[in-house]
């Protein structure tokens, strides 16, 4: 039977040095078999899909608070752990831990997810059918994984008898595909007005790399410590209206797809040397074999080299330089109307040195036409950069997990999210953020998110939740100084 041996498989496992103990006792076996990964499957069928701040499934995210309740109903009617529902649907969960004394964390997840039209895929998107080892779906590697498997070692900590030491929250929101404005946004007012200061927050971000650069064989796992700032631009280009069979010499249409054609054309300058990345790559350094050890050891002579290596590939290019995708584009309603009015969408990343004004007047001169007009939907300058020393206890607490998970990782490094999370709200609570996915990521992995056939391997998800289940007590562990991460 497939799914027991999965779960056998995982109280097998011998490298789990620290709690090992409470993973052998036989009393977890029954929980482990019937809540290892089905939880994940049943999750991904409820089609939780985010459009708009304004339009997302209220049914499915109802129905997705009743599931959780319902696959972990220990973690629901536990006497010390606080749930709220903020903002409708989502959920807020306060474990309190035996030890006031000590500071508090905050682990973080999201239940929505991004559209998933049925084609390309090889599995339907909404069917989380699990195939040659795979569970598919949309929300599998964004995010229910991480959601289903912080509820599921806690279930499993919780059904142990586990009283945490140290007070922790589970912040869960509903809309953090767009915005997160209904749900962590009013999660972190709440903690605020309640006066909690956390030591860290750990949410969805970087994974464990593996194939993302040239010549470097072995994966390393990439916390980060910043991410990206926004902005959601939409450009206008208004004319006046006409008959198609007298076209005049330009139109909106026209007009408006040169100006996103430069953008598209025109990179945002390279800011190679600025922000997290020199500090990534040193720490990396090691890892590669000679002449890129000494390459990456001495960016002050080689850095122009390295930052034109790394503008070669899209995905490393989103590390150098502010990125311009054009998503949406929209103009004309019929096929004999010269149309009046034409729009376009463009979701800007912005660099670490710069700032939303700098980048604003970037792309108007890029454009340089007054015709267009600009309008900013939202925008966010990018992210603090987290502690990540031997002090900074959420890094350490990340890194000692990882090494003790994954021995095989011998290198974990700072590093900043391309992407956006919920985490951001949260500025308000900690100077401590840490976004990172005890997951593998490849580069095709990395394209199904948002994209088609995103998928997570069942060993892969029995780890994760594996390493929230040390992470957790490793949280509650007195904590000695760290050692050095690069010690001969
Ligand atoms: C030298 C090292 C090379 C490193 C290569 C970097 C590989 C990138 C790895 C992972 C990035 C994955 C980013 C996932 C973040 C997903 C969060 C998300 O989808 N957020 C949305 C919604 C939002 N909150 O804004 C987004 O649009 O960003
Ligand atoms: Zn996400
Ligand atoms: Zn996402």
């Amino acid at each position: 039977m497939k799914r027991r041996s999965a779960a056998l498989e995982i109280l097998n496992l011998k490298e789990l040095s620290v709690h090992r103990g409470l993973w052998e006792n036989q009393w977890l076996l029954s929980s482990v078999i019937s809540h290892l990964y089905t939880p994940l499957t049943g999750a991904i069928r409820i089609p939780t899909v985010s459009f708009s701040p304004e339009n997302v499934n209220a049914t499915a995210l109802a129905e997705f608070g009743e599931y959780i309740r319902t696959v972990f109903p220990t973690v629901f009617k536990t006497s010390f752990i606080r749930h709220e529902v903020i903002g409708e649907y989502s959920h807020l969960l306060t474990v309190r831990g035996s030890d006031p004394s000590l500071q508090p964390y905050m682990l973080m997840a999201h239940s929505d997810v991004v559209p998933a039209p049925d084609e390309g895929w090889e599995v339907p998107p909404f069917s989380g059918l699990e195939r040659d080892g795979f569970i598919h779906g949309r929300g599998t590697l964004d995010n229910k994984n991480s959601l289903m498997a912080i509820l599921q070692a806690l279930e499993l900590l919780l059904n142990r008898n586990y009283i945490p030491r140290r007070s922790f929250f589970i912040a869960l929101g509903h809309d953090e595909e767009v915005s997160g404005q209904n749900g962590a946004q009013k999660i972190s007012a709440l903690l605020q007005a309640r006066d909690i200061k956390l030591a860290f927050i750990v949410d969805e971000g970087n994974f464990i790399l593996d194939g993302f650069i040239p010549h470097l064989k072995k994966p390393f796992a990439m916390i980060a410590v910043s991410e990206k700032g926004s902005i959601n631009l939409r450009l206008e280009v208004n004319m006046t209206p006409g008959h198609s069979s007298a076209p005049p010499k330009e139109t909106s249409i026209g007009i408006l797809a040169a100006a996103v054609s430069r953008l598209e054309q025109t990179p945002m300058p390279n800011m190679f040397g600025s922000g997290p990345l020199k500090m990534t790559l040193q720490e990396l350094a090691h890892e590669f074999s000679f002449p890129a050890n000494i390459i990456l050891s001495n960016l002050w002579l080689f850095g122009p080299l390295v930052s034109r290596l790394m503008e070669r590939n899209y995905i490393t290019n989103a590390l150098v330089r502010t990125t311009t995708a054009l998503t949406m584009f929209n103009a004309g309603v019929k096929v004999n109307v010269i149309p009046p009015v034409a729009q376009a969408i463009i979701n800007i990343r912005i660099h670490p040195a710069q700032t939303v004004q700098e980048v604003l007047d970037l792309v108007k001169n890029i454009v340089a036409d007054n015709r267009v007009q600009f309008h900013v939907l939202t925008a966010f300058d990018p992210l603090p950069v987290s502690p990540s020393d031997h002090q900074a206890l959420g890094y350490q607490l990340l890194r000692q997990t990882i090494q003790s998970i994954f021995p095989e990782v011998s290198t974990v490094v700072p590093g900043i999210c391309i992407g956006n999370t919920d985490s951001r709200h949260y500025t308000n609570l900690t100077t401590s953020i840490y976004r990172f996915n005890p997951l593998y990521l490849h580069p095709q992995s990395f394209r199904s998110i948002h994209g088609i056939n995103e998928k997570i391997s069942v060993p892969a998800y029995e780890t994760q939740v594996k390493f929230i289940f040390e992470f957790i007590q490793n949280a509650d562990a007195d904590q000695e100084p760290a050692p050095h991460q690069h010690e001969l």
